[in-house]
């Protein structure tokens, strides 16, 4: 394991060729990521990579997002108007989920779902979910491939494999029977993409590339949501300091653009990164040597070995980021003269793998964060029972149980 920000850039950057996933991981995730871009290599990352740039660069399609969240956001705050009428608890953390889905599954493969107006399970997202959690007892576990058959997981397993590798295929059938294949979203593009040899991917290649992608852009930005309401609620005077921000940006109840979002609130969006510091939601990482190497402080690394590192960690380490590391204090973003490199904050990763959605995630983020807080007072109902559950990804064990309120002179007009 290491925890310095100059080794992780020799491994994620200057040696990027000998550290990489490697083929004892891709065993362990293949049957959830298959051939996607989270779970391979080489020319099939490159390839992946390539195409899927075009997409998340949010530049390209600034409109469509903004206009997906601004959609997908009125979802949410009228189902929440609901909760604030009755005074019922609800899960915020399942419906940041919903929220990521809905939008993500828009944005990126055209569909609608509206999965936030309902609040019967999902059965995608059931499985989607309790996968993750089985997949990091993997890593630590080399027999894992007996526990699983002795405890009856495999086939629970296999179960939920199918139910998520269903709901691609659909996805994919429907894009075809609507003939969007001419379409610019994410999944049209990779239906078009052909490889050297002139062929299109495969069936199977699009639902690993349609599950990916899922992941990447749902649960990693719902998690993050959640901890930042939580880090407001026990911080209030950075809730505050949030408030007095949207006030004096958005003088009338409306929602923020896409340009005051970018331009006009760093005080939210570095709520969202120092959440994100100490509460990466993907919180730990692994490489595999393809050779044996010596790190920079003369660590002997043998081929077919894992060095780790954790962004959970880094993100607490005082030798980077002083002495109040363990405090949530969003100011300091501010006070700095220039962001921080990727090897002292990897929450998104760095060097060539850095991850592709950096952009829409902030602005995704900073815009739920502002239309929440704008319209509502959240309050947790249990906070000592808020803890993070053992995942591939960080989310809360128990939920965010909360109710909420209207926020006085809230507006509900998107
Ligand atoms: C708070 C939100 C997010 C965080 C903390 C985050 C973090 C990360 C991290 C740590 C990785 C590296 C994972 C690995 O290699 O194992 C990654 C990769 C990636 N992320 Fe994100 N991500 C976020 C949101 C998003 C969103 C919204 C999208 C898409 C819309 C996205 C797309 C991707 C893609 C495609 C990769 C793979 C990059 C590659 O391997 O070349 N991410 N992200």
């Amino acid at each position: 394991m290491i925890n310095d920000p100059a080794t992780l850039e020799f491994i994620l950057k200057t040696e990027f060729a000998v550290f990489q996933k490697g083929s004892k991981s891709r065993e362990i995730f293949q049957d959830f990521l298959g051939h996607g871009i989270f779970n391979v290599d080489g020319e099939r990352w490159k390839s992946q990579r390539k195409l899927a740039a075009n997409i998340f660069n949010v530049k390209n399609f600034k409109d469509f997002v903004n206009d997906t969240f601004k959609s997908e956001m009125h979802e949410f705050s009228s189902v929440l108007a609901g909760y604030a009428a009755t005074q019922q608890e609800f899960d915020l953390q399942d419906l940041f989920f919903r929220f990521t889905f809905d939008s993500f599954m828009k944005i990126g493969y055209g569909t609608e779902m509206k999965t936030v107006r309902s609040s019967d399970k999902v059965p995608f997202m059931v499985a989607f979910e309790s996968i993750q959690a089985r997949l990091i007892k993997r890593l630590i576990n080399p027999a894992w491939k007996y526990s699983e058959y002795l405890t009856g997981e495999t086939r629970t397993h296999t179960e939920q494999i199918k139910i998520i590798r269903d709901f691609g295929r659909s996805i994919i059938q429907e894009k075809q029977v609507e003939g969007g294949e001419k379409d610019n979203d994410l999944l049209s593009l990779l239906m078009r993409v052909k490889d050297d040899e002139g062929n299109l991917s495969s069936h199977d290649d699009l639902v690993d590339y349609v599950l990916n992608f899922l992941l990447a852009g749902r649960d990693t930005t719902a998690i993050t949501l959640s901890w930042a309401v939580f880090l407001l609620h026990k911080n209030p005077a950075t809730l505050e300091a949030l408030l007095t921000e949207i006030n004096s940006v958005l003088n009338r109840s409306c929602a923020p653009t896409y340009e005051q979002i970018r331009n006009e609130m760093p005080y939210t969006k570095a709520v969202f990164h120092e959440t994100l510091r100490l509460y990466p939601s993907i919180p730990r990482g692994r490489k595999e040597a393809q050779k044996d190497i010596l790190l920079p402080d003369g660590t002997f690394v043998e081929k077919g070995s894992f060095v780790g590192w954790s962004p959970y960690s880094m993100g607490r380490t005082e030798a980077i980021w002083g002495p109040d590391a363990k405090e949530f204090k969003p100011e300091r973003w501010l006070k700095m003269e220039k962001q921080p490199s990727p090897f002292n904050y990897p929450a998104f990763n760095a060097g060539p793998r850095i991850c592709l959605g950096k952009g829409m995630a902030e602005l995704e983020g900073v815009f739920v964060l502002v239309e929440l807080m704008r319209q509502f007072e959240i309050r947790i109902v249990k906070e000592e029972e808020v803890t993070y559950g053992i995942s591939m990804l960080l989310p809360m064990k128990n939920g965010l149980k909360v109710t909420c309120t209207f926020r006085e002179h809230a507006g509900l007009e998107a």
